[in-house]
């Protein structure tokens, strides 16, 4: 039986500077997603977009936290409660959420939701090690904070609908991390997470990383959850995205991950939910983004050259 993917749009742009992803949702169903995902042997089932009021609607700074500083807060808050309702959801009727976002404080939302009836684990794609707190952040936005949220460290500790109690650290692994802040490093280095670096990847391939990576993320739980920050990608292939970059991942690594992450799916059945975050039609050129976006999310269930 083909399995059913539900594709959950969350047009959020909360928790980025650069304005323009909240776009994207939009520019990776133009860029074929369900198509692709079709291709690839699974059944695509678009359940819309999240509304979201625009952030010109909004006041930044209404409720901030006990501590710190953290743009749109409230706002945040309330995309992430809903969308983590919506892919619970999905999952009760057996469908795989998807979610297109958006900046990448929605990853909140879709693991709040998958590893509510799960012990969830993850593998995070990114540049960015997105685990500053409201105290540590240099720049406020809450896109650099997801892991932070879910993980209930510093004032997210008080914050019920950010973190994830079924969600550990140990579970965690990042592929592909380059740039990290000041304060997250030793947040980073005082954790249980699994951190693969670039340099790892020069040194060891891909693909072996990424076996490691979703043993870290298996061990122990009941399904991985996959986020998918586009600035993984070295910013010359993935140019559509705020905060680049250099020396990230090339196009074929980038599949070659995701054909790994698909081989261990097929074997082990070891996928819960996903998402593709920060993609920037305003910044992308012929959105060549978007569409390595759609193409990534196909090669996650399977796409085959033969
Ligand atoms: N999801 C992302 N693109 N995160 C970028 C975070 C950048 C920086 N570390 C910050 O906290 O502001
Ligand atoms: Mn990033
Ligand atoms: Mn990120």
């Amino acid at each position: 039986m083909r399995q059913t993917v539900s594709i959950i749009g969350a047009p959020m742009d909360y928790g980025a500077d650069r304005r323009g992803v909240d776009m994207g949702p939009s520019a990776i169903r133009y860029a074929g997603l369900a198509d692709g995902l079709s291709r690839a042997g699974v059944d695509p089932v678009d359940s819309g977009d999240l509304s979201i009021p625009r952030a010109e609607e909004r006041d930044p700074d209404v409720e901030q936290p006990s501590r710190g500083t953290a743009k749109f807060l409230r706002e945040v808050e309330d995309v992430c409660t809903r969308l983590a309702d919506r892919v619970e959801t999905a999952l009760e009727d057996d469908a795989f959420p998807l979610v297109l976002g958006g900046d990448h404080s929605v990853a909140i939302g879709s693991m709040q939701g998958a590893s509510r009836d799960a012990d969830l684990g993850a593998v995070w794609f990114d540049a960015h090690a997105d685990l500053n707190t409201p105290e540590t952040s240099p720049s406020g936005n809450v896109h650099g904070m997801p892991l932070a949220a879910i993980l209930g460290r510093g004032v997210f500790e008080e914050l019920e609908w950010a973190s994830a109690p079924r969600v550990q650290a140990e579970s965690i692994a990042y592929v592909g991390l380059r740039s990290i802040d000041e304060r997250e490093r030793d947040l980073l280095r005082d954790s249980e997470m699994t951190a693969f670096t670039m340099a790892d990847i020069d040194d060891r391939g891909m693909t072996s990383v990424v076996e490691d990576a979703l043993d870290v993320a298996t061990n122990t739980t009941d399904g991985v959850h996959i986020s998918l920050d586009l600035d993984w990608l070295d910013p010359r292939t993935a140019p559509g995205v705020g905060t680049p970059v250099r020396g990230g991942v090339t196009y074929r690594e980038a599949h070659a991950a995701l054909e790994t992450v698909s081989r261990r799916h097929e074997t082990d059945g070891i996928l819960r939910s996903m998402d593709v975050v920060e993609v920037n039609p305003i910044l992308d050129e012929g959105n060549e983004t978007a569409t390595l976006a759609a193409e990534l999310a196909a090669s996650t269930f399977g796409k085959r050259i033969l």
